[in-house]
């Protein structure tokens, strides 16, 4: 029997739909500014998919462009703008920035409150302890595939695969949330297979093709591929690839995202959502 292949675009839709009709309860349209520094094409095409999004729904949804050689100053003036307009309810600075610029301070420069990225460490913070926080899109999408097969995680093993700020870290937090038991690994860790084949739920956040192979997964596992990797095509396109090998995983798992459409969407959406949320909380904050 082969896995249960969970639709990203159609779990994405659900949640699409869900922040159209809270759109209709806010004084004004919210608004999104993705902050874009340099001009890598991948970057290029994951801002414009989320602008369209925003668009889509009816948010208002702008880029800010910044050149490749733009200051640490530069960048931080830009923020300061954006939190200083009411029309904004939300900033996402688009990662990876520039080795020149330090990312921790650019993101600890954004409002808490329009930190729709959750990457601010106060948001981060506030996912540690269990308060209420803006919280990363991509680790929120995971969860929500995640609950859509196995909605209690009680107890559950769940392995994290990466460690970074943005996906591995929070990813944690919320399973552990959800009081499964979280192991934490990363491209280090030793006997990494091993440790993942005890896993209930895996997910993996690091951005190597094909790392995660067939007998690195328990029968009837979840498994969530969050990789993104972009792979040169024979006709000199580019496919994106998952850090999972799809066509053995599939095989052993109960069910598994598939890369595209897995988690990206469930990203993008779950980046509306944030952006609503933080609207929702600045509108009753300023009445
Ligand atoms: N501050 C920040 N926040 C992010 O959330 C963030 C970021 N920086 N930097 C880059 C990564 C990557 N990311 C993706 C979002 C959507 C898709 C997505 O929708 N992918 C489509 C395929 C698109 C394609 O062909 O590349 C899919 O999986 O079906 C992928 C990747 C958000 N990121």
């Amino acid at each position: 029997m082969t896995a249960n292949i969970l639709d990203g675009h159609a779990h994405a839709q659900i949640v699409v739909d869900q922040v159209a009709s809270e759109l209709d309860r806010l004084p004004r349209a919210p608004g999104l500014a993705v902050v874009l520094v340099g001009c890598d094409p991948a970057s290029q095409i994951y801002v414009q998919s989320k602008v369209r999004m925003a668009e889509r729904l009816g948010l208002r949804g702008e880029v800010e462009r910044l050149p490749d050689d733009a200051s640490e100053a530069d960048l931080l003036a830009r923020i300061e703008a954006l939190n200083a307009r009411d029309d904004i309810d939300g900033i996402l600075v688009q990662l990876p920035l520039p080795a020149h610029v330090d990312a921790l301070r650019v993101m600890a420069a954004v409002d808490p409150a329009k930190d729709v990225d959750g990457l601010h460490a106060l948001n981060a913070g506030r996912l540690f302890h269990g308060d209420d926080a803006l919280v990363p899109c991509t680790p929120l999408g995971c969860l929500r595939l995640i609950k859509s097969i196995r909605p209690d995680l009680t107890g559950a093993h769940a392995v994290v695969i990466g460690s970074s700020n943005i996906v591995g870290k929070p990813m944690a937090a919320l399973l552990l949330q959800e009081q499964a038991t979280v192991t934490q690994t990363h491209i280090h860790t030793r006997g990494i297979s091993r440790i993942c084949r005890q896993a209930d739920i895996l997910v993996s956040a690091v951005g190597k093709a094909g790392l995660v192979r067939g007998d690195w997964i328990k029968p009837q596992a979840i498994v969530i591929d969050v990789g993104t990797t972009r792979v040169k095509k024979p006709d000199g396109g580019y496919t994106v690839c998952g850090d999972v090998s799809f066509d053995e995983a599939v095989q052993i798992a109960g069910a598994i995202t598939p890369v595209p459409r897995g988690v990206g969407p469930m990203t993008i959406a779950c980046l509306m959502e944030n952006t609503v949320k933080a609207a929702k909380a600045r509108a009753a904050r300023l009445q």
